[in-house]
């Protein structure tokens, strides 16, 4: 099975948890997307439904697919969100971000009763920092942002380089926020709740990759089956 083949599986896993009736958080990302067509494919079928996308290119998809969208200031709160990760770990920390909607994905997942991560098991990591840490900034006073994190990253013991993430054109990457990412190897990060802390009070910083205690399971599809992970209680 490919790469692609596992991703849906996950997705068609996380499918099962979905009810009449429920309000849904839709993620960004090639994973997550299989989740948008397959429950396309359930409202046809009459599954009743409403979804937030995290991005613009899941708006598109969602209403390519037919899914219901509406947004969270005409509701109140979403029973489950299913998105994607770049990185997960055994406490279901996740590094997010890899396609750039980080902020809307976070603001979506805590606005949520439950998030499910799906994911190829490639994703799964004993400690996060291998996939470079998104961080979101403001283009405005980018040096002194800079400057910030980096004494953020080693006041959490952390270095590595840093890089202002290109699109595909070559042209700077734009956030749907109207934001840049800057991208930093850490290669391990030992305490990602520390460093969350430490980037979150940096003025510049919109948002950053590192999701804590959001994930309430994780669906991760290997050549040897699909594995839940439910996040353990504090
Ligand atoms: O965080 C994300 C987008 O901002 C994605 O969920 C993450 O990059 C995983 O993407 P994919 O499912 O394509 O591997």
């Amino acid at each position: 099975m490919n790469m692609d083949q596992l991703k849906r599986q996950a997705a068609a896993r996380a499918l099962e948890e979905v009810r009449d009736g429920m309000q849904l958080g839709l993620g960004t990302g090639s994973t997550a997307k299989h989740f948008v067509e397959l429950l396309g494919e359930r409202v046809a079928a009459g599954l009743k439904v409403v979804g937030v996308p995290t991005s613009e290119a899941t708006r598109a998809d969602a209403q390519r697919c037919g899914v219901p969208l509406t947004t969270l200031d005409e509701i109140d709160h979403l029973d489950i969100t299913v998105d994607g990760a770049d990185e997960i770990d055994p406490e279901l920390n996740l590094i997010k971000g890899g396609g750039g909607a980080l902020l809307r994905e976070k603001i979506v997942a805590a606005a949520s009763d439950r998030m499910i991560v799906i994911a190829d098991d490639s994703k799964w990591v004993p400690t996060l920092g291998k996939f470079p840490l998104p961080v979101e900034v403001i283009p405005f006073g980018l040096g002194a942002t800079r400057r910030a994190i980096e004494k953020a990253f080693a006041d959490c013991g952390v270095s590595g380089q840093m890089a202002v993430r290109n699109a595909k054109d070559g042209h700077v990457f734009v956030t749907d926020g109207g934001h840049w990412i800057v991208d930093a190897q850490l290669g391990r990060i030992a305490d990602p709740a520390s460093l969350a802390k430490a980037l979150s009070a940096i003025p510049g910083v919109v948002e950053h990759g590192l999701f804590i205690g959001l994930a309430s399971s994780a669906v991760l599809a290997g050549g040897e089956g699909i594995r839940v992970i439910e996040r353990r209680k504090p």
